[in-house]
């Protein structure tokens, strides 16, 4: 479990996180999601203990990480742009993490494995393409088999084919029990790989959410040879009705399920029933619009 309780991290005169609270939680995968400059990286720099809060606390399994005995086993972390030493390979790079922390050679071959980077296993890792570099950067992170995993944009630079493998491996874990945890600034990467959303802009809180709760339903939009009666039986409380066109229909507050029961119960001929969403894009962009105009305006 990873809490992060009235977080505010100031550098100078400028809030870069502002009393921001949120909790990713065993046995789901979190993603935390915002513009550019958002306050992500911050904020999971505050989790593992490399820069402090100007206030408020962040606790990993119910205690501050840096207090950790055995760091590597407790969460495993993948900070974007990881420094490692070009002339090594994946092997030895994780071959010397696992000895200084107590982690057998077995594990090392086994993550290797699961990050599907056997074959380029001794190849020296300055050759390695921006995706084999995430692969083997998750590598590392599951090393001492965590419970909980953190990571900073791991999809970036991968292909179709790996984000599907992060997908994949990342529910993997989450089922296992495990709290999981990664940012983007994508929606469209995080909404393929995430149950729960944090969303953040200007280091403030703007949503914490699942993906289905933030494509919330719209509307229907419904095409019938008789709006008049159809708007009479469905109107009530917490309905609206606007027409479109002589036999259209835009209808929120009920269900298309609603509208179609109505409609056959009276006798009401439909043409077409609708539902709009609006796209997790678009909310996103919503949700994060002043956030980014902010940035956009420095
Ligand atoms: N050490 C620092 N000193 C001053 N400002 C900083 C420092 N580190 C980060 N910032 C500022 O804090 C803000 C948030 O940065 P952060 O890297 O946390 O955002 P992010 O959401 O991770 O963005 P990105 O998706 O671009 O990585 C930015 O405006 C950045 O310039």
């Amino acid at each position: 479990m990873i809490e992060v309780r009235e977080v505010t991290k100031r550098y100078g005169t400028k809030t870069v996180v502002d009393k921001l609270s949120f909790t990713a939680k065993p046995g789901q995968v979190t993603g935390f999601l915002g513009p550019n400059g958002a306050g992500k990286s911050t904020t999971m720099r505050m989790i593992v203990g490399l820069d402090a809060p100007t206030s408020g606390d962040v606790l990993v399994n119910g205690h501050s990480y840096v207090q950790s005995a055995a760091p590597l086993q407790e969460m495993g972390v993948l900070l974007e742009a990881k420094a490692v030493h070009p002339g090594r390979s994946a092997v030895s790079h994780l071959l010397a993490m696992a000895r200084t922390n107590g982690i057998p050679r077995s594990r090392v071959d086994e993550v290797i494995g699961l990050a599907g980077l056997s074959s380029v296993a001794h190849k020296r890792v300055g050759a390695f393409s921006l995706g084999m570099g995430q692969r083997l950067g998750i590598a590392a992170a599951l090393l001492g088999d965590p419970a909980v995993i953190m990571l900073d944009e791991p999809v970036n630079g991968l292909d179709p084919e790996g984000v599907l493998w992060v997908r994949n491996l990342l529910a993997g874990l989450a089922a296992e029990g495990r709290t999981v945890m990664l940012s983007s600034h994508l929606m469209s990467e995080v909404s393929l790989i995430a149950d729960h959303l944090v969303i953040v802009g200007r280091g403030r809180l703007l949503a914490d959410t699942t993906v289905a709760g933030l494509a919330t339903a719209e509307g229907v939009r419904v095409l019938s040879g008789d709006p008049a009666n159809l708007r009479n039986v469905l109107g009530g409380p917490g309905v609206t009705i606007t027409s479109g066109g002589p036999e259209e229909l835009f209808v929120a507050g009920r269900t298309a399920r609603e509208i179609g029961m109505a409609a056959a119960h009276y006798g009401i001929p439909l043409f077409e029933l609708t539902p709009k969403t609006a796209s997790l894009e678009e909310a996103f962009m919503d949700l994060t619009r002043d956030a980014v105009e902010y940035e956009a305006a420095r």
